[in-house]
C-alpha cells in the first residue's frame, strides 16, 4: 500500500480495530494502488505522445492546405469532432488544469477549456438557377462551431494527433470585412485560403494520419449523399479561387421537358465526347466540348445542366463574367485549377461580353430596342431617336464613371476570354456550357468551332411540352386523364396559333393551382391577359 493511503488511514478519525477498515484489506488496498498508478501512467503516457515528444520527436506530419480540395474535409471534420479535441497544454497549463480539477472534484474533459469559433452561415437557396447570395433575405442560419487557430490534440482511434490550426491573421481580418460578400458554406472554409491545418503523430508512420484524411472524405461524401456539389469562382483575399457554394439536390433528366431533338441530341454528343479522349487524342485535337445554350429566360439552360450533371455523376463549377473586379488573368487561374470532374459553366456570356468588345450592355439593349420598335411598324422614327440618343448620353456618362467602376465591374475582356476557352489554357477533358439570352449580339469569334461545337436553341414551351409538363403535374390528381386535360390547357393556351411561354411560366402558373388541375383550366383566360400585360410592361421598361 502507498504510503501516501498508509498516512490518510493512520490519521483516521476512524479507530484502529473498532471497525474493519476496507484499506486493511491487502486486495482493496492492491486494487486502489493499480487504478491509481494505470491514471498515471495513462496521463504520461498521453502527455508524452501528445506533447512532449511533438517537440522532441514528433516526425510523421501532414500539411492540409487551404487551396487543396481535402481542406474543406478536414475542416468539417473538425468541426464535426471538436467534442474530440481538446487544447495542447504545456506542462505547467497541464498541472494548474489537473489542480482545479482535484479542487474542484470534476473529471469531465471539458474542464479542459477549448476555444471554439462560432460560425453562423447562410446557406443558398435552392431555386434552380439561382446561385446568387440572397444577403437581404431572412435566411436561418446554421451553425457551426469549429476549433479556433491553436494547438489541439485529436483522439483518433485510439491515437493522439496533434492539430496544429493557423491562419494569417492580415488574411482572417481582410476575410472578416468581407463577410457578408459572396456565397459562403462554413467560415472555417471560406476565411481560409491562408490556413493551413497541420496534423502530426508521434513516430516515423503516415498511416494513422492518412486515415484521420481518409475519414474526412468518408464522411463529407457520406452526409453529402448523391447532392451535386456546386463550385463557384469567389473573391478571397483580393484573388479568385473555387469556393464550394452548395452541394444540390440531384435533378433528374426525366423532369426536363424539352423536345428531344434536343435533350437526347446534347445528352447524347456529351456522353459521345466524354467516351472518346483516345479518339481525341489520336487526331490530336484538344479534348474539350464547347456547348453554347441559348433561348429565352426560364426554358431550361440551367437546369439541363444540372441534369447532366446528375446523370454523368460530375459537379458544376460556375464563373459568372460579371463578377466584380473579374480580370483575365483570374480566368485563367481559374480554368488551370478548376475542381475535377466538373462541367464548367460561364453564365450570362452577352452580359460581360458587352464591354470586353468594346461595346457597352447599354448599346446592346439599346440594339434590342431598336429592332423592336422598327419590328412594330406602330412606333414612328421620333421613338427610335429618342432611344438612341438615351444611350449616347448613357454611354457618355459611362465613361466617366468608368474609373470608379472598376472595382465593381468585371474587367474580363473579350480575348481573355477566348484565350481561357482555347487550348493553350484551358484544361483538357473539359465540358464547358455557356449559356446566354441574346445569340445575336455575342462576337462570331467567341461562337467559332472549337470554342463552341455546338449551339442549341432552348425554345419556348411547345403544346406538347406544355401537355406534358400539365401532365406531371397533376397525374396523381387525374391519372390517365391528366394526358387528356394537359393537350386541352395547351389548345387554350394558343401555343399553336403562336402565344410563347416559356416552361418556368408556365410552371409559376400550374404552382398556383397545384391543388387543383379544374382551377388551372378555368384560370387559363387570366393567366394569358397577366402574361401580356408583364409583356407590355417589359417593353415600357426597355423604351425608357
Ligand atoms: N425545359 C424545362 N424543363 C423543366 N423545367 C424547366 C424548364 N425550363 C424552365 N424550367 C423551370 O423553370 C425554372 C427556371 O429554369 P432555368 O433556370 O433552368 O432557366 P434558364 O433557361 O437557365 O433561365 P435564364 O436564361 O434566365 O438563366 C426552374 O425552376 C426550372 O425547373
Amino acid at each position: 500500500m502507498s504510503s501516501f493511503l498508509q498516512a490518510f488511514l493512520d490519521s483516521s478519525p476512524i479507530e484502529k480495530g473498532s471497525i474493519t477498515s476496507p484499506f486493511h484489506n491487502a486486495l482493496f488496498g492492491t486494487g486502489i494502488g493499480l487504478m491509481i498508478a494505470s491514471t498515471a501512467l495513462r496521463n504520461i503516457h498521453t502527455y508524452f505522445s501528445s506533447y512532449w515528444l511533438f517537440l522532441t520527436a514528433a516526425d510523421a506530419e501532414l500539411i492540409v492546405a487551404s487551396d487543396d480540395d481535402s481542406f474543406s474535409f478536414l475542416a468539417d471534420f473538425l468541426a464535426a469532432h471538436n467534442s474530440e479535441m481538446r487544447p495542447n497544454l504545456n506542462l505547467i497549463e497541464r498541472a494548474t488544469v489537473y489542480l482545479r480539477r482535484l479542487l474542484t472534484l470534476q473529471s469531465h474533459p471539458h474542464i479542459l477549456m477549448r476555444s471554439l469559433l462560432v460560425k453562423s452561415t447562410i446557406t443558398s437557396t435552392e431555386t434552380e438557377g439561382e446561385y446568387i447570395y440572397e444577403r437581404n433575405r431572412l435566411h436561418k442560419p446554421t451553425l457551426f462551431y469549429v476549433p479556433n487557430d491553436g494547438d489541439y490534440i485529436l483522439s483518433f482511434k485510439d491515437a493522439h494527433i496533434h492539430v496544429s490550426i493557423f491562419t494569417d491573421k492580415e488574411g482572417r481580418a481582410k476575410a472578416n470585412e468581407n463577410l457578408f460578400e459572396g456565397p459562403r458554406k462554413d467560415v472555417i472554409t471560406n476565411s481560409s485560403s491562408k490556413t493551413t491545418i497541420t496534423l502530426s503523430v508521434y513516430g516515423h508512420n503516415h498511416t494513422i494520419l492518412k486515415q484521420v484524411i481518409q475519414a474526412s472524405v468518408d464522411e463529407f461524401f457520406a452526409k453529402q449523399g448523391n447532392k451535386i456539389p456546386v463550385y463557384t469562382a469567389a473573391k478571397q483575399y483580393g484573388e479568385y479561387s473555387w469556393r464550394k457554394f452548395s452541394a444540390r439536390s440531384p435533378r433528374f433528366m426525366s423532369s426536363i421537358m424539352l423536345p428531344s431533338s434536343i435533350k437526347e441530341t446534347l445528352m447524347n454528343d456529351v456522353k459521345s465526347f466524354l467516351g472518346s479522349e483516345e479518339w481525341y487524342k489520336r487526331q490530336g485535337i484538344p479534348y474539350r466540348r464547347g456547348y453554347m445554350l441559348h433561348g429565352p429566360p426560364g426554358t431550361g439552360k440551367s437546369s439541363f445542366i444540372f441534369a447532366l450533371a446528375t446523370e454523368l455523376c460530375m459537379s458544376i463549377s460556375i464563373i459568372n463574367l460579371s463578377s466584380p473586379g473579374l480580370t483575365d488573368m483570374d480566368l485563367t487561374t481559374l480554368l488551370g485549377e478548376s475542381p475535377k470532374n466538373t462541367i464548367l459553366v460561364f453564365e450570362d456570356v452577352d452580359v460581360a461580353m458587352g464591354r470586353g468588345n468594346g461595346d457597352s450592355k447599354k448599346s446592346k439593349d439599346t440594339t434590342m430596342k431598336v429592332e423592336k420598335l422598327v419590328n412594330d411598324t406602330a412606333n414612328n422614327k421620333n421613338e427610335i431617336d429618342k432611344v438612341v440618343d438615351s444611350d449616347k448620353k448613357q454611354t457618355t456618362e459611362e465613361i466617366s464613371s468608368s474609373l470608379t467602376e472598376n472595382s465593381t465591374k468585371s474587367l474580363v475582356t473579350l480575348s481573355g476570354l477566348l484565350n481561357s476557352l482555347d487550348g493553350i489554357i484551358a484544361q483538357e477533358g473539359h465540358i464547358v456550357f455557356l449559356t446566354t439570352n441574346h445569340l445575336s449580339t455575342l462576337p462570331p469569334a467567341l461562337l467559332r468551332p472549337g470554342r463552341v461545337d455546338r449551339r442549341f436553341l432552348f425554345p419556348h414551351a411547345t403544346a406538347q411540352v406544355t401537355a406534358h409538363l400539365f401532365e406531371r403535374f397533376y397525374e396523381q390528381d387525374l391519372g390517365k386523364d391528366a394526358a387528356v386535360v394537359g393537350a386541352e390547357i395547351a389548345k387554350k393556351l394558343k401555343i399553336a396559333e403562336g402565344r410563347k411561354f416559356s416552361v418556368a411560366q408556365l410552371q409559376g402558373f400550374f404552382l398556383r393551382h397545384r391543388d387543383n388541375p379544374q382551377a388551372a383550366l378555368d384560370q387559363v383566360e387570366e393567366f394569358l391577359k397577366e402574361v401580356e400585360l408583364e409583356a407590355a410592361e417589359e417593353t415600357q421598361h426597355l423604351i425608357y
